[in-house]
C-alpha cells in the first residue's frame, strides 16, 4: 500500500500516525504534498507544520525540490503543534527530523484527539546515523512509507543523503549546492 486514507471506525474519525522517511531527494516532500491535497480534496480541513528554522526555500511555504509548494505554519517547538484549530482532521509536518524529542509524544495526542497526523523526515542524517526523533516515530506509526532517490553516481535507489561539502555539523541546511542522494556502496565509497 502506497498510502492510506483517512480511518473510519464506527463511523467516527480514527487518529492515526502515518511517516514518510528516506533521503534527501526521495520524495518525501511531494509524497506528503499528495497526501494532503487528497484530505482536502475530500473537504477535509487539513493544517500542516514546520520547524521555524527550515527557511531553505521560504520562510512559511513547505516547498519541495521541484518547487511545488502548500502553505504552512513555522513553529519553534514541537509543542507548539497542539495549539492548533479544534476542527482540524489532518495534520501535516514536514522535515520533521528537525524537531524536538518530545514530537512522537505530540503525534501520539493528536492521533488520539482522532487526528490522521502525516510526518515527512530525513530518516538517517549526512553520517548515516538515525535523525533526531525520526527512530521514535517511526516505532509508534501505523504506517511507515521508506522512500528512495536515484544515486546520482550509479544510477540505483539510493537510501542515503551524501554531504559534498567539509562541515560537519548535524544540522546544515541545503539542496544540491551540499549533498547528493547516494546508494550505500557510493555512499560509503567516500569520494
Ligand atoms: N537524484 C535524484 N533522485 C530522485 N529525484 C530527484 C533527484 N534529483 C532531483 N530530484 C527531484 O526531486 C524530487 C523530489 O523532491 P522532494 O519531494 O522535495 O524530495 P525530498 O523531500 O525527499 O527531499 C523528485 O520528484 C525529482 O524531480
Ligand atoms: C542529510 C542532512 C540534511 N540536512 C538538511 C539539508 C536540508 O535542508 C534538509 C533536508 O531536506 P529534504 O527535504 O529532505 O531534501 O536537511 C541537515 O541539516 N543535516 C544532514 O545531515
Ligand atoms: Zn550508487
Amino acid at each position: 500500500m502506497l498510502f492510506s486514507e483517512q480511518n473510519y471506525r464506527r463511523g467516527e474519525f480514527c487518529g492515526s500516525i502515518e511517516v514518510i522517511c528516506g533521503s534527501m531527494f526521495s520524495g518525501k516532500t511531494e509524497e506528503l504534498l499528495r497526501r494532503l491535497k487528497r484530505a482536502t480534496i475530500a473537504k477535509l480541513k487539513v493544517e500542516i507544520f514546520k520547524p521555524a528554522t527550515d527557511t531553505r526555500y521560504n520562510d512559511r511555504d513547505v516547498v519541495s525540490h521541484d518547487r511545488n509548494s502548500i502553505p504552512s505554519t513555522p513553529v519553534d517547538n514541537s509543542a507548539a503543534i497542539l495549539l492548533l484549530n479544534t476542527d482540524v482532521q489532518v495534520v501535516g509536518i514536514d522535515e520533521a527530523q528537525f524537531f524536538d524529542e518530545n514530537l512522537p509524544e505530540v503525534c501520539n495526542i493528536l492521533a488520539q484527539r482522532g487526528i490522521r497526523v502525516i510526518v515527512a523526515g530525513l530518516d538517517m542524517d549526512f553520517s548515516g546515523k538515525p535523525f533526531g526523533p525520526m527512530p521514535n516515530l517511526m516505532a509508534i506509526a501505523e504506517l511507515v512509507t521508506k522512500v528512495n532517490a536515484i544515486c546520482v553516481r550509479c544510477g540505483s535507489p539510493a537510501a542515503y543523503s551524501y554531504r559534498t561539502v567539509a562541515d560537519q555539523s548535524k544540522v546544515l541546511l541545503g539542496e544540491k549546492d551540499s549533498y547528493e542522494p547516494r546508494c550505500r556502496p557510493c555512499f560509503h565509497a567516500r569520494d
